[in-house]
């Protein structure tokens, strides 16, 4: 599984773009020409990636595309080809229990304990946090506190193998809360979420992040859901990065190009305009209470994801197009 060790780039930790040390401005996850290769299949080819501090940042792509491959590495459970990586200021293959300390993990989900109550399973794993707790930062999580957080409140005593789906999925995200981590990994976090927990969901991440300062690294399939929740967006595929950036940087990467639709005098009508507000305004001040029904219709991250990706999956580029990475740095 490690087979490209030999690989390895040697570290270096006078560079003046790698973070040596941890200092409050400096990426929390910084990673450069990282690369991943399983026996003879390369599948990371060179990833830059940066989370900065309390920022949200969505990792995208299609099955296999490495996300989780990404995110183990930066977790320290998995050990690189090549390349560079720093996580909290630190290379994760010489982490050690007090780095290890400050990360959250939110894995697939947590199969086991099935016998445990959720507040024994949440107590006894904080105890292991209780020693790398500050002033600043108190390790770990008040379990009551904890619960009423991920949406929990009652449910304290229940037998972990009688939770729902979804209240399971809130105890794999307090577990990865316990610790108060200042950095929080998810991997695929609201996969059996109905809608009202999703919202929920995504109101903690980003109270978490918001008023916690807690950097979060996120996957998902669920494209709304990176594009209400990520303050950043990076789209993986082929083993590199196709793309990255906010939501609309990358929307007008594809098109800077509104879509209008309205009717007027109960007949549909629809135009590709550069200037929304500007065809709105003269639409109005022309035609008044004739105009009805009107959409503004931008392009959505969903149009970016499925033309980039189909891009790789065709065949048609095996490079990342840097000029789209560099355009929105
Ligand atoms: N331990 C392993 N040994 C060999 N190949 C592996 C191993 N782990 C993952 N792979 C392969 O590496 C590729 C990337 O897998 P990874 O799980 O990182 O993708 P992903 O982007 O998280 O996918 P998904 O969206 O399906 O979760 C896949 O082709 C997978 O089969």
């Amino acid at each position: 599984m490690d087979s490209g060790e030999e690989d390895r780039v040697t570290k270096t930790s006078s560079d003046p773009v790698a973070p040596s040390g941890e200092k409050a401005a400096e990426p929390v996850v910084w990673t450069r020409g990282l690369r991943m290769r399983y026996g003879t299949t390369d599948v990371l080819r060179g990833v830059d990636l940066r989370v900065n501090r309390g920022e949200v940042l969505a990792l995208l792509g299609p099955n296999g595309a490495g996300k989780t491959t990404t995110i183990e590495i930066l977790e320290g459970f998995r050990r690189r080809s090549a390349g560079e990586v720093r996580v909290l200021g630190v290379d994760p293959d010489d982490g050690d229990e007090a780095w290890r300390a400050r990360l959250g993990v939110v894995l697939q989900s947590w199969r086991d304990h099935g016998k445990w109550r959720v507040r024994e399973l949440l107590d006894h794993l904080g105890r292991y946090y209780a020693p790398y707790g500050t002033p600043h930062r108190p390790r770990p999580y008040d379990t009551d506190e904890l619960l009423a957080l991920v949406g929990l409140t009652g449910r304290g005593d229940a037998v972990i193998a009688t939770l729902s789906g979804g209240q399971r999925r809130r105890l794999d995200v307090a577990v990865g809360l316990v610790g108060r981590p200042d950095l929080l990994f998810l991997d695929e976090p609201t996969v059996g979420f109905d809608p009202q927990a999703r919202r929920e969901f995504h109101d903690l991440i980003r109270r978490l992040a918001d008023l916690e300062n807690t950097s979060i690294l996120l996957t998902t399939h669920d494209l709304d859901e990176a594009e209400r929740l990520a303050d950043r967006i990076t789209i993986l595929a082929g083993g590199v990065i196709v793309a990255e950036g906010t939501a609309e940087e990358l929307a007008r990467r594809v098109s800077e190009v509104a879509e209008i639709r309205y009717t007027l005098d109960g007949r549909p009508h629809t135009v590709s305009v550069a200037d929304a507000t500007a065809y709105v305004r003269e639409l109005f001040a022309r035609h008044g209470e004739a105009v009805g029904d009107l959409e503004v219709r931008r392009p959505r991250l969903e149009d970016v994801y499925v033309a980039m990706v189909r891009e790789f999956e065709s065949g048609r580029r095996t490079e990342a197009p840097s000029g789209l990475v560099e355009a929105v740095r």
